[in-house]
């Protein structure tokens, strides 16, 4: 969900736009034109750095002046989870699937402290969609959601609807670093070139410049890591938009058809232009990450590696089988949910909780503001 400041900015922009032909329609919300918007609430909220509870709650557009103005619509069903020719028993698992996913975002699902915390937020995956860890967890959740990766990973089909979700970065460049180097071809190694361009807080750049060497190791989130190793019929994802008009935006994803020498040609696999074929060239990329003191501007291709991906970035996907691989629980509102609700089957969920010090097995964070539910119908 965007934050709500994003949206009063658009409403100011129509205003203005719209003052020059109507005064009075400076009045009016938006400028007088309908404007439709989609959320759910139980998804993840705003990204608010160093946020709290409550000031991420607050950053949502149920809290901004606008709500008062939306006239609210629900959408009752899942159309994820619609599935045509499904037996009796598939129809009542889809049905408890479907409830359950409710439940989890909706924050009814019974809760238990596992060390003292004061609002109870464990919550007990049932068995059906619980996957146990062996000796190498990775491997296990790997096997799950590939099997038979050499001889099935050049199908379109086999690679569009499966992935592995977990929270962290670092996380996803270890499962996919491991499925790279399982699957065979040629590797090519694409690297960036990095250039410090901007301190904050006005420090001199002379100053505060780490080595070039310690930039390119930095993964920043929204930017593409420093070193891409790529092979042929790998899954990517794009992390710009490139160009809309070709469905070429920000999430859509593609399989590498050909390995240039400093741009890559995909074939897409989600959305309106599955089949086609578009190179894709380096770009200049800007970091925006509040964490780092200074500004890192990036020649790379705009891509990221997608066997596996953060669950933040999963948002929009749909997938015929989910792995969720949960090394550590969930740490915002709505990311577990968010997850589970990827699924466009009954059979397609599986959860491995591989949480260190595992006191509760089977049991996992689910956090959800509830208060963020107060101003909806
Ligand atoms: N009217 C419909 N008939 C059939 N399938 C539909 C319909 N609407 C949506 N779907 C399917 O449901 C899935 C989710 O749709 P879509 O991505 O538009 O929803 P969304 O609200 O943006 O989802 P989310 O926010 O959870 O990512 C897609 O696989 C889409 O094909």
């Amino acid at each position: 969900m965007n934050h709500r400041n994003a949206f009063e900015a658009v409403d100011r922009t129509f205003r203005d736009l719209m003052r020059s032909s109507t005064p009075s329609l400076e009045e009016k919300v938006f400028g007088g034109k309908s404007i439709v918007l989609g959320s759910d609430f139980r998804q993840t909220l705003p990204v608010v750095p160093k946020g709290s509870r409550e000031t991420i709650v607050d950053a949502s557009i149920s809290r901004s002046y606008l709500w008062s103005h939306c006239r609210i619509f629900k959408l009752s069903i899942n159309m994820r989870l619609q599935s045509e020719n499904l037996n009796s028993l598939e129809i009542e698992k889809v049905d408890k699937l479907r409830k359950w996913i409710l439940d989890l975002g909706n924050g009814n699902l019974p809760t238990i402290s596992t060390c003292g915390e004061q609002e109870p937020t464990w919550i007990k995956i049932p068995d059906d969609y619980l996957l146990q860890p062996k000796n190498d967890p990775i491997k296990s959740i790997v096997e799950w959601v590939y099997p038979d990766l050499q001889r099935k990973y050049v199908d379109l089909n086999y690679l569009r609807e499966r992935c592995i979700l977990t929270p962290r970065n670092d996380c996803v460049e270890k499962l996919n670093s491991y499925i790279i180097s399982a699957i065979q071809g040629e590797s090519h190694i694409y690297l960036s070139a990095d250039i410090l361009s901007q301190t904050s807080g006005g420090s001199d750049i002379q100053d505060v410049s780490p080595p070039l060497e310690f930039l390119n190791t930095m993964i920043i989130s929204g930017l593409p890591n420093h070193k891409l190793e790529l092979k042929l019929g790998v899954p990517i994802m794009l992390i710009r938009n490139i160009n809309q008009r070709f469905g070429l935006c920000n999430g859509t994803r593609l399989i590498v058809t050909k390995l240039g020498v400093k741009f890559i040609q995909a074939k897409v696999i989600t959305g309106n232009n599955i089949g086609r074929i578009f190179n894709i060239n380096r770009i200049v990329l800007t970091s925006d990450d509040p964490k780092t003191s200074f500004t890192i501007t990036r020649v790379q291709l705009p891509i990221r590696i997608c066997f596996a991906m953060t669950i933040n970035k999963s948002q929009g996907q749909t997938l015929r089988h989910v792995g969720i691989y949960l090394p550590r629980p969930v740490f915002s509102h709505g990311q577990l949910y968010v997850a589970v609700s990827r699924t466009s089957s009954h059979y397609g969920l599986k959860i491995l909780i591989d949480h260190k010090d595992d006191e509760q097995p089977g049991y996992t964070q689910n956090i959800v503001y509830k208060e963020v539910f107060n101003n909806l119908p």
